[in-house]
């Protein structure tokens, strides 16, 4: 069944230098984007929706969180906003409450929160574990996520457990607990920073993961300047989220992973490592955002994810985390919005696809990519950041089903 989307008022289609058309339509086959350009020559479909002049634009990708949990943590983050500083500890509380739910509860409020991003827009969505921390609850994660969203990442080096000794525990994540949860994850991640895990643990367990196939990605420079960067760019890494103290060194090396690759439709070249930006993140736990213009003026390409999760970050909201980059980071409307759609894209090694094999490319709008998009409730995407907190999704189409 075709579907044709028309008199889009603007369409940011975030795919190479045609990123925006006015008085578009797209013409959706299937899950795949058929067609895309003026109203005025778009083909007859099977059925038709008329935008009614509003902005267009593709689905969010949001490429970190942390969905798979239980319990709040309310407390924790009332402190916070009085003074107390965010450390890595707070993440026991939730592994306790997670530890204690049933599979039937945990997969409730995961899928409740996959359709609260759903209904905000995200099209494209990654989770990790890492509130599990042993065996057999990592294991538990992984699968109850594997049946709820597109991407998995393993991070049982989120914490090292009370009672461990945490080389003990670094064994353990690289040996018996990444067998378990290998079936349901395609990624693994590492919380590299004070309080969390070393670079040298760090280091182990990129190597076990990278040996057993996985992608990677790194925790890295949220609370203070340390070794994640470096880490993440010596492992090609595919992202390396939080980025928030840099040095020139961090963002020179991240620069130099990116030399050789183009971006749009004809993407060219193997990506580097994604800089990561949550500034929802950054709101909620007090540290400055990274330095996503210096990063950008190098050449490294942006994500922003919105790192929904009960200790830092209790949002999904990825127009939030759109317009808290336009508002306090600096960047222009079509950045942010390129970083929340291909940035995630790129981290997620999801950015191409062959037309054929049903493995499309998301985080942009042109044929023969997934068509994942968002009419807004006004006319162009400043909106986003021009009326922030506003309700403005209108309608979204996911794999060419309307969700919303
Ligand atoms: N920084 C590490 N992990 C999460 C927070 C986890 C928690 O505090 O529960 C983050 O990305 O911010
Ligand atoms: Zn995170």
């Amino acid at each position: 069944m075709s579907q044709l989307i028309t008199n889009i008022g603007e369409l940011m289609t975030q795919d190479g230098e045609a990123a925006v058309l006015r008085n578009a339509a797209v013409v959706l086959e299937g899950e795949r984007i058929s067609w895309i350009g003026p109203a005025a020559q778009a083909p007859a479909a099977d059925e038709a929706y008329d935008a009614g002049g509003r902005a267009g634009l593709p689905g969010w990708v949001d490429s970190h969180t942390h969905l798979v949990f239980a319990g709040d943590r309310t407390a924790e983050f009332e402190a916070r906003m009085a003074g107390e500083s965010y450390a890595a500890g707070g993440i026991a509380v939730t592994v306790n409450a997670t530890r204690a739910a049933g599979d039937y509860d945990l997969t409730r409020l995961l899928l409740g929160r996959v359709a609260e991003a759903a209904a905000g827009g995200t099209t494209y969505l990654e989770t990790k574990t890492g509130y599990g921390l042993d065996v057999g609850q990592e294991a538990r994660s992984a699968r109850i996520a594997a049946g709820a969203v597109d991407e998995v990442t393993f991070l049982g080096a989120h914490l090292v457990p009370a009672g461990w000794d945490p080389d003990e525990y670094t064994d353990l994540v690289c040996g018996p607990m990444l067998d378990a949860v290998r079936p349901y994850v395609r990624w693994a991640d590492v919380f590299c920073e004070t309080g969390a895990f070393t670079a040298e643990q760090s280091r182990r367990v990129l190597s076990a993961c990278a040996e057993a196939g996985l992608g990677l990605r790194v925790h890295g420079n949220q609370l203070g300047p340390g070794d994640g960067v470096a880490l993440a760019v010596e492992f090609r890494a595919a992202s390396v989220d939080h980025a928030n103290h840099l040095t020139d060194d961090d963002v020179d090396a991240l620069a130099g992973t990116w030399a050789g690759f183009r971006a749009g439709s004809g993407a060219q070249g193997t990506p580097g490592t994604v800089a990561t930006c949550l500034p929802a993140c950054d709101l909620s736990t007090r540290q400055p955002f990274p330095p996503a213009r210096r990063l950008l003026d190098a050449g490294v390409q942006l994500a922003i994810a919105s790192n929904c999760n009960p200790g830092t970050s209790y949002t999904t909201s990825m127009g939030f985390c759109v317009a808290t980059a336009v508002l306090q980071m600096g960047l222009t409307i079509s950045e942010a919005v390129r970083a929340a759609t291909v940035g995630g894209a790129l981290a997620l090694r999801r950015h191409t696809g062959e037309d054929t094999d049903g493995r499309r490319a998301i985080g942009s709008l042109a044929v023969g990519h997934r068509a994942d998009l968002q009419l807004l409730d006004a006319p162009s995407t400043t909106h986003l950041a021009y009326r922030p907190g506003m309700p403005l999704v209108h309608a979204v189409w996911r794999a060419g089903k309307r969700v919303r």
